[in-house]
């Protein structure tokens, strides 16, 4: 199973129009892929938070146009990162597109953990409620954004439901790039999962991002990963090593739910 992380550079000197013709194109040229990724946000930027209202986009529109063509034209699934979508009904949700080989879209993911604490992100969308895998032939997506990195449970979620390959689009920060690596490896080890994570290059809103894209097995081995800048990863997986790797060191099964709260036993 090939796959392609696609780390795009978002900068001010580019148009969000012209960005989306860019990300379109490259997708095309993955056509021999089975999976292309594409980074959080990447239209506006995960830190744009100014143009959040105004570049919010229904599911239906010109990303979606965009990348569905792209995914029909490539033949590939498509995780299309993240758009600032506007609900009609409700808040912003900073979604998750993932388009099928016929451009058809198969999911859609709500971040679950938006980011900023009491300011950005976190107050300015809605928090998704649910977990979301998806069904290719040779695997099974769990899919993450960003932040949502730093909660393990989201990802054994994931990993209950039958995820295989965790799939988390960012828009991390340069200077918290270790905590991003080490997360990153930490999540395939855990989950005995493959890991594609996929950030964005350049700087946006005063904010360098860390590129760094990376690429982990399910024994934790780093596959691939990235430099700073604008580049794309093609990474080979092995979907059989998930099963092999779960039963050669079946710790996943040694599990202890639902143990009682801390007692005074001494
Ligand atoms: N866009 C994000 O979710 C940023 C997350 C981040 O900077 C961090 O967890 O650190």
């Amino acid at each position: 199973m090939r796959a392609s992380l696609i780390q795009i550079g978002v900068n001010p000197d580019e148009s969000i129009e012209a960005r989306r013709l860019r990300a379109a194109s490259l997708v095309r040229e993955q056509r021999g892929a089975d999976l292309v990724v594409l980074p959080e946000l990447w239209p506006v930027g995960a830190f744009a938070y100014e143009s959040f209202a105004t570049e919010a986009e229904s599911l239906d529109g010109p990303t979606y146009e965009a990348m569905s063509k792209a995914a029909a034209d490539a033949g590939v699934w498509l995780h299309a990162g993240s758009i600032v979508e506007r609900d009609p009904d409700g808040p912003l949700y900073n979604t998750s597109l993932v388009f099928s080989p016929d451009g058809e879209l198969a999911r859609t993911y709500r971040k679950i953990h938006r980011f900023g604490f009491d300011q950005g992100e976190a107050v300015m969308m809605g928090a998704g409620e649910e977990l979301v895998t998806v069904r290719l032939p040779e695997a099974t997506l769990g899919l993450a954004t960003c932040y949502d990195l730093r909660f393990p449970e989201l990802f054994r979620g994931l990993v209950d439901a039958g995820a295989t390959v965790l799939v988390i689009p960012a828009g991390w920060p340069a200077r918290r790039r270790e905590h991003w690596t080490l997360l990153a490896r930490a999540r395939a080890v855990e989950n005995q999962s493959y890991v594609l994570a996929c950030g964005t290059a350049g700087t946006h809103a005063g904010v360098e991002q860390a590129g760094h894209s990376i690429v982990v097995d399910p024994w934790g081995e780093v596959l691939a990963v990235a430099g700073p800048a604008e580049e794309t990863l093609t990474v080979d997986l092995d979907p059989a090593k998930v099963t092999e790797t779960r039963e050669q060191f079946p710790a996943l099964k040694d599990r202890r739910l639902g143990l009682p709260a801390p007692g005074n036993r001494r």
